[in-house]
């Protein structure tokens, strides 16, 4: 198991190290002995798994607030998606920033979200099946959310958006939910 930093305060890139023999591969995905050593969360609340059958297929960007706000540990598990952050924390050097990531079942690789970031990803094949594991438990009442087309952000996502939910065609702009934002922080991508 790989853990690297990746271009946001408190982001980790997740490698699954593959013991690979004649019947396939087996290898560890977390250790909470590790991961309390790296100073990552080593407990988690719930997990989850989540399926999209469609290519193209796009969800977020979603986050929970306080006092719900979670951190996530996402494992592609299959198929392959684009996977997209937002710094939502105002004292973040990236604050008001995106960056974004390719996950794929193939390697099974995952990343380590913290709280205060929102998170959204597009399939980039059909088919993809996502694991989660969540610090806090899901609360329907802090759930919360950015436009992925929020045009301050101008997150650069691979497709032309399918499958978007009701709500996630609904979620509000950033300069909503943080109006001391000033644009020009915004519209950069954060380069890894
Ligand atoms: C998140 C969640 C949802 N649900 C129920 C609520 C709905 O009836 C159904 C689908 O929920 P939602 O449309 O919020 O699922 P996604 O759009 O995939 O949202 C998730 O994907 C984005 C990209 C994330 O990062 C979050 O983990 C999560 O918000 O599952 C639960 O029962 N438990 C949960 O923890």
């Amino acid at each position: 198991m790989k853990i690297e930093s990746f271009a946001m305060e408190g982001v980790y890139r997740i490698g699954w190290s593959a013991n690979p023999d004649p019947r396939g591969a087996f290898g560890r995905l977390f250790c909470a002995e590790t991961f309390a050593e790296a100073g990552l969360v080593s407990q988690w609340a719930q997990t989850n798994l989540s399926r999209s059958t469609r290519r193209g297929t796009l969800r977020g960007m979603h986050y929970q607030t306080a006092p719900f706000a979670e951190t996530k540990l996402l494992v592609c598990l299959a198929g392959r998606i684009h996977d997209v952050l937002v710094d939502l924390r105002p004292q973040s050097a990236t604050y008001g920033q995106w960056c974004a990531l390719e996950l794929d079942g193939a390697s099974s690789s995952g990343v380590y979200i913290p709280e205060g970031i929102a998170h959204g990803f597009q399939t980039l094949s059909d088919d993809v099946m996502l694991h989660y594991s969540h610090s806090r438990p899901y609360s329907p009442a802090h759930q919360a959310g950015v436009a992925f087309d929020d045009p301050d952000l101008a997150i650069q996502w691979p497709l032309p958006p399918v499958a978007v939910s009701e709500r996630d065609l609904t979620l509000p702009r950033l300069c909503e939910i943080a109006p001391n934002l000033s644009p020009s922080r915004t519209k950069q991508e954060v380069l890894s």
